[in-house]
């Protein structure tokens, strides 16, 4: 990593109340990975290293803004990708017990790889859709928190993360804007589903100021069976919204 994006990550992470000091080796090594990944498959459309630095690992780590995942948590992070939010959040919080989900095998394997390679031993990923997830006994119901950072809509979120959690579990979705539109069809699924939220959070990204929301929904009672529906469901027919 060179100075520059050393300097824009610890000021960013700064910003956000934490001092990576002793970690700046591990994501000098993530951000490595990611670029040979990158050179083999197409991983992410970020390729710089300001770029990562920032929209990854900076952004990935304003998922701890609110104390949401301050305990020693079991997470899921649904639709992880290349491993986002996962791999910075599991550098900085060796305490939090991550399994990223992807559908996609060839990211998890990334994902994987990156995580032995970065000695991260509270990192499990899986391979998997979160409507088949959600309606094993395996995971339905097993997990504190759900993490999500660019996947879907709200509302599809809250039918794919709240079976997934335990009651008293919390859905942790970080979102850039979000409309009145998609925040009501999100309150009305999460009701649906067995959720309720709790927290709405607009703040801007360090450094670059993009805008973005966290969006903190809590289970409050069991999700009725027929949700996940099946495969694909979620996103083409979404709770109380328009599939775009
Ligand atoms: C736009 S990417 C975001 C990746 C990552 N969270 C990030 O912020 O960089 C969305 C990812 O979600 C995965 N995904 C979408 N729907 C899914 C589902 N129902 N179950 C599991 N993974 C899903 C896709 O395969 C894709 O890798």
């Amino acid at each position: 990593m060179n100075k520059e994006s050393e300097a824009l990550l610890l000021q960013g992470a700064g910003e956000l109340g934490l001092d990576l000091g002793g970690q700046m080796p591990q994501f000098a090594q993530l951000l490595q990975l990611l670029q040979e990944g990158n050179a083999r498959t197409n991983l992410t459309a970020l390729k710089t290293e300001s770029d990562i630095v920032l929209k990854h690992f900076v952004d990935s780590l304003t998922c701890l803004r609110g104390g949401h995942l301050n305990d020693e948590f079991s997470v899921v992070d649904l639709g992880t990708g290349a491993g986002f939010p996962t791999l910075p959040l599991a550098i900085v919080r060796p305490d939090l017990d991550f399994t990223p989900v992807d559908s996609t095998r060839k990211k998890i394997e990334f994902v994987l790889a990156t995580a032995q390679s970065l000695g991260l031993n509270n990192v499990r990923p899986l391979v998997g859709r979160a409507e088949t997830l959600g309606q094993e006994p395996e995971h339905r119901g097993q997990y504190d928190r759900v993490v999500v950072r660019a996947v879907a809509a709200l509302p599809i979120l809250a039918e794919l993360a709240l079976p997934l959690l335990r009651v008293g579990g919390l859905l942790v979705a970080q979102k850039g804007p979000i409309s009145p539109e998609e925040l009501n069809a999100g309150r009305r699924a999460a009701g649906e589903v067995g959720g309720t939220v709790q927290e709405v959070e607009s703040f801007n990204l360090p450094m670059l100021g993009d805008a973005r929301t966290l969006v903190v929904i809590e289970k409050v009672k069991a999700t009725p069976g027929k949700y996940p529906r099946r495969v694909g469901v979620p996103g083409s027919q979404p709770l109380f919204w328009q599939a775009r």
